[in-house]
């Protein structure tokens, strides 16, 4: 018995993140909530002939609150994209999740929390304060997800090795943060190795597809927004891994930005490895019924990989330190 929430269900990622979680069997409820169109959302995806029961609310009469209770995994795609006019998202998207992360802490304070609102090396922190100030903080139980740059790493990989069939077998650790340079590709520890021909400016204009593969589609919606479908099926896999792992599964490892008290021990290791105090990074974690059992340190990595990891912290310090002085506008 499983209930998956979605704040910002009506949106580009919620809908179809909506409609892979209630294709995903372990979920008996499905909540959504947004701002707008949740109860026509839950209406349709009503009809799916899947176990999960939907329900769709709206702010008014405590809908959040309605929705969020008896949350096992709540995952959070609330908030503006990438768009023209909009230039800075954390000033709006900050709001938007302290808000939601209030309503979690007062409602569901126990439920698995899953943050893909953008900028994630940002707002995953908004979300572990006002948990803090709340007094509910564990760190095993955060997420920010950054499976979208594992998932499109897995299928450049495929194409360059001239098999996109393999794309879904394919293992990229992915780690660091979600955006530029903060996401590092280690390439070098694929499960499927890049060919020994492969030259060393290939290899830096593939990393940089990985960091900027957001752009890519950004550009090609034309003013339309940012990646929404590739985003919901990465958000649902990893979602599917988190309600595994609440329903007993072992050894489920994935890439995420946690906050790096979920494993002090593992920690330690990661951090000598990137050389700095930090208190957020993306990495291997594995993932079982508390959340997060294990921080994978990152292990045996070239020399480019080194650069790229030291490029990204003083970016991944500013993005995290930006939160400490963050005051909710009223
Ligand atoms: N982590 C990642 O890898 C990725 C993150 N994103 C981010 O995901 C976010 C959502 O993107 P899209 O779905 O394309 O945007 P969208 O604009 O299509 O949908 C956002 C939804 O959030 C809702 N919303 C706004 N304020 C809300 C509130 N206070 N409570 C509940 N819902 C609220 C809106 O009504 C809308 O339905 C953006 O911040 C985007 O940058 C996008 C792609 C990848
Ligand atoms: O690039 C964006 O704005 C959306 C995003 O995070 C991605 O596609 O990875």
């Amino acid at each position: 018995m499983v209930k998956a929430v979605v704040l910002g269900a009506a949106g580009g990622i919620g809908q179809p993140l909506a409609l892979l979680l209630k294709t995903n069997p372990r979920v008996t409820e499905l909540g959504l909530f947004d701002i707008v169109n949740t109860p026509g959302v839950a209406a349709d995806l009503s009809h799916i002939a899947t176990p999960a029961k939907v329900e769709g609310y709206l702010p008014p009469d405590d809908g959040l609150a309605k929705t969020l209770t008896g949350a096992d995994i709540v995952v959070i795609p609330a908030g503006v994209p990438r768009k023209p006019g909009v230039h800075d998202l954390f000033k709006i998207n900050a709001g938007i999740v302290h808000d939601l992360a209030v309503g979690i802490a007062t409602t569901a304070p126990k439920a698995f929390v899953l943050v893909i609102s953008n900028p994630v090396n940002s707002t995953v922190p908004i979300v572990a304060e006002v948990f803090k100030k709340h007094g509910v903080f564990n760190p095993k139980r955060l997420f920010g997800v950054t499976t979208l740059d594992v998932v499109r790493a897995s299928t450049f990989v495929a194409e360059i090795i001239g098999d996109l069939s393999k794309s879904p077998n394919v293992v990229v650790p992915v780690v660091g943060g979600h955006s530029g340079v903060t996401i590092v590709p280690l390439l070098s520890q694929s499960s499927h190795p890049l060919p020994s021909s492969f030259a060393s400016e290939k290899l830096e204009a593939l990393t940089t597809r990985i960091q900027f593969g957001g752009d890519e589609v950004v550009k090609a919606k034309d003013g339309a927004g940012s990646a929404t479908l590739s985003m919901a099926y990465a958000g649902a896999e990893f979602a599917a891994k988190v309600i595994d792992a609440l329903a007993g599964k072992k050894g489920l490892v994935a890439p995420s930005y946690v906050h790096l008290d979920a494993d002090k021990e593992g920690a330690a290791v990661l951090k000598k490895e990137i050389g700095k105090e930090l208190d957020y990074f993306s990495t291997n974690v594995e993932i079982g019924p508390n959340g997060v059992e294990r921080i994978i340190p990152l292990g045996k990595l070239t020399e480019y990989e080194k650069g790229l990891i030291a490029a990204a912290v003083p970016e991944l310090t500013t993005n995290i330190e930006k939160v400490s002085c963050y005051q909710r506008p009223r």
